[in-house]
């Protein structure tokens, strides 16, 4: 028997002034790509192999059980099924995963990709194979206990001895230990170890070199390897990050990555044509969570709205009926800009993913020259959009009330599984002041005329625009987009006086650094706003849109760049670029953007087009019948097995017996 929709999201539905299946088209590329998803999401959400109890009643352990079981099955159905192209698999293990991973996830994100990115063909030869079909299983092992940040200082050695013609694996110091590497505490039997290199006593800087850890007969680990899991951690239950320690670990001089830096059997060092290229892995990640980052947002925005459409609460108005809780203002303030931030991370991730794929293209024909720009952006926007995801997946946990806080909602679930990516794959501030040293430097080049690359185009040549006079549109998507691009450019040139000044006042290059960095990374983070509002508009520019998807999409536009220029006004205040005037306008189009959305507020989620399946939410469920399931849910609780817990027995009984007696 079909569910009986709830009655608030129904009419939520038919009220919605477009067809959602319109933007879905639009998100996923098109409705042959739509079909696709939706038939492989159904494959996996049907397959009974992946079904289990919910993890949240399990323990660590089983946990951990459960989902390498899991992942197994689906590596294994994706082969038979032939689901090979990335897009494909997106889809196939989304709803396979819901909101985690699997212990060998950083197998499929890091160790293949730095194998396909860092190998010779040779080495592809010897090993590509083995790891696609998961004969051996790898991670990605860079972070030391003492170090992840600066990765010119592990301290992890590869010593070439020429005589034997290996390198000599060693963490030196306790500092040294390899630490957080995904699926390396139990799964792997294979890592990538970034280690410093030396031949004859002297440094070359960090490397890539493929170490077998644990047997590949009985899985313990090999002579010199101590290996284990790093315990219990805010969220990824399901992962065994892990510790690793080397002793004098030997390995042939065949597997270092040998495909842009190499060392000859006598132990001559040939050159990379860049040092950052051994950094690939990372940016090819950074690019792919600007992504991830918009649909984690994008499923919390579903859930927070969908339950905020069938809660209803307090009086509105003395004795009529209580409201939905979305129909008060406050409550769409809290969730609208997210669904706005949403459709704009997704969007712009799409356009980094682009951009990605045609400068590695051009990398890999040994055309550098586009990498310094790829990794600031990459950078940039990685930690643009994954802060603003954790700041947006915990408004809408608080958005849903007490409800948003059990597991039930499948919000804490998803925060603390996505949260890690303002800290994975290089640290929040740290990629900020990445993207401001990138930006200094174009700065001081157009100073000097030259031509900039395209994304800091707009450095050379920004004027201050005086503001008395000037009326200016505020929902003109073009007047919004150079009011982002006059910040950054403003604040870009201030970063780089103020980086002068301290300069000039005596201090060396590195302490003048330091002391701007506050400034710096607000550069970096206007610069990559500005990239993020500009991308937004510009796709809203396809000629392919239909009036009344482009009607919606563009208050969502609006309302992103008004809602980020409201909340950062006083840089555009600052100069005098925007009045007093231009903000209080602003703030008074964001009211009616918001009035004007929350008839299509449901439909704008429905068109994200997860399947409860992969919301696995009770909170977010497409029918909305939240409390019926919210008893069942609950009652199945391991608690809840038996009417008496044993623990009465043990504890509360001689407890509540002894204080009886005391009478
Ligand atoms: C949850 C899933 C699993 C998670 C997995 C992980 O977390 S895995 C672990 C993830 N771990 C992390 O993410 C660790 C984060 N840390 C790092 O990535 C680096 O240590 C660093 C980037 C912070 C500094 O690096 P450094 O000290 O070597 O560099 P520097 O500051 O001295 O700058 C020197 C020059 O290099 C340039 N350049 C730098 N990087 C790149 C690049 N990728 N490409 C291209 N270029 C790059 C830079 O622009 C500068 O250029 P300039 O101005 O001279 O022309
Ligand atoms: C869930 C999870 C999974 C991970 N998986 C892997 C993996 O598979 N493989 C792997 O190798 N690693 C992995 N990591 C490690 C991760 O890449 C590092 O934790 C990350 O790069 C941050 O480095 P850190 O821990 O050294 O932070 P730290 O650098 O110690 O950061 C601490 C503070 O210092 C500040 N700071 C540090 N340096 C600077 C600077 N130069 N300027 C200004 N401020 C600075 C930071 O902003 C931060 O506030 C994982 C981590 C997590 C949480």
């Amino acid at each position: 028997m079909v569910a009986k929709m709830n009655p608030d999201l129904k009419k939520e539905r038919e009220n919605a002034s477009f067809d959602p299946e319109k933007i879905t088209n639009f998100l996923y590329g098109g409705q042959e790509s739509v079909k696709r998803k939706r038939e492989l999401e159904s494959l996996a959400l049907n397959d009974p192999d992946y079904q289990h109890e919910d993890l949240n009643f399990m323990s660590r352990e089983q946990q951990y059980e459960t989902q390498l079981k899991k992942g197994i099955l689906m590596v294994t159905k994706m082969k038979e099924l032939k689901i090979t192209s990335a897009q494909d698999q997106l889809f196939y293990t989304s709803a396979v995963l819901v909101s985690d991973v699997h212990p060998m996830s950083v197998h499929t994100r890091m160790f293949l990709p730095t194998l396909y990115g860092q190998a010779t063909e040779q080495q592809k030869d010897k090993w590509l194979k083995l790891a696609e079909n998961y004969t051996i299983i790898g991670t990605y092992a860079q972070t030391e206990i003492g170090h992840g940040t600066f990765v010119r200082g592990l301290e992890t050695t590869a010593t070439y001895d020429p005589k034997t013609q290996e390198f000599i694996l060693n963490t030196p110091t306790l500092s040294a230990s390899k630490w957080w590497p995904g699926g390396m505490g139990k799964t792997s039997n294979y890592v990538v170890l970034m280690a410093q290199l030396y031949i004859y006593g002297k440094s070359y800087g960090i490397h890539p070199f493929m170490l077998q850890i644990r047997s590949l007969e009985d899985h313990k680990p090999l002579p010199g390897v101590t290996v284990g899991d790093i315990g219990p951690k805010f969220g990824y239950d399901v992962m065994d990050n892990g510790f690793l320690s080397l002793n004098n670990v030997r390995i042939p001089r065949e597997n270092m990555l040998m495909k842009y830096s190499r060392v000859e059997p006598d132990g001559t060092y040939v050159r990379p044509p860049s040092t950052k290229l051994a950094y690939g892995t990372m940016v090819q990640v950074r690019a792919g969570i600007v992504m991830f980052s918009g649909m984690n947002l994008a499923k919390a925005v579903t859930i927070a709205t969908r339950y905020s459409c069938v809660r209803r609460q307090s009086e509105m108005k003395p004795g009529h009926p209580e409201p939905q809780v979305l129909d008060y203002v406050t409550q769409q303030y809290k969730l609208f800009p997210y669904l706005a931030a949403a459709y704009a991370f997704w969007l712009t991730g799409q356009t980094m993913m682009s951009v990605y794929t045609t400068s590695s293209s051009q990398i890999s024909k040994g055309d550098i020259s586009v990498l310094p720009e790829l990794h600031a952006l990459s950078a940039g926007l990685k930690a643009l959009s994954s802060s603003m995801a954790n700041v947006g997946m915990e408004e809408c946990r608080l958005a849903c009330g007490g409800h948003g806080y059990s597991h039930a909602s499948g919000l804490p679930r998803l925060y603390t599984n996505a949260t890690p990516a303002s800290t994975a794959e290089g640290e929040h501030v740290v990629l900020m002041l990445q993207t401001a040293r990138y930006l200094m430097k174009s700065y001081n080049q157009s100073l000097q005329g030259e031509k900039l690359a395209g994304s800091v185009a707009y450095l050379s040549g920004v004027q201050l625009v005086p503001a008395a006079g000037r009326t200016r549109n505020m929902l003109d998507l073009g007047a919004l987009c150079d009011a982002f691009r006059h910040r950054a450019a403003r604040i870009v040139g201030e970063a780089a006086a103020q980086l002068r000044s301290e300069m000039q006042g005596g201090k060396d290059q590195a302490d003048a650094w330091n002391a701007s960095s506050v400034d710096l990374t607000k550069a970096a983070m206007a610069h990559s706003q500005y990239f993020v509002v500009k991308t937004f508009a510009e796709r809203l520019t396809d000629s392919r849109l239909d009036s009344s998807i482009s009607a919606v999409l563009t208050r969502l536009c609006q309302l992103h760049a008004l809602h980020g220029l409201v909340t950062n006004s006083g840089d555009f205040l600052e100069d005098g670029y925007l009045t007093g005037s231009d903000i209080r306008q602003a703030r008074r189009h964001i009211n009616a953007l918001m009035a004007k959305l929350r008839p299509d507020a449901v439909a704008l989620v429905d068109a994200f087009d997860f399947p409860d399946g992969i919301l696995n939410s009770i909170l977010g469920r497409y029918d909305g019948n939240v409390y019926q399931h919210l008893l069942e849910w609950a009652k199945a609780s391991p608690l809840n097995k038996t009417d008496v817990h044993q623990s009465y027995h043990k504890y509360l009984k001689p407890f509540l017996e002894a204080n009886r007696a005391k009478l």
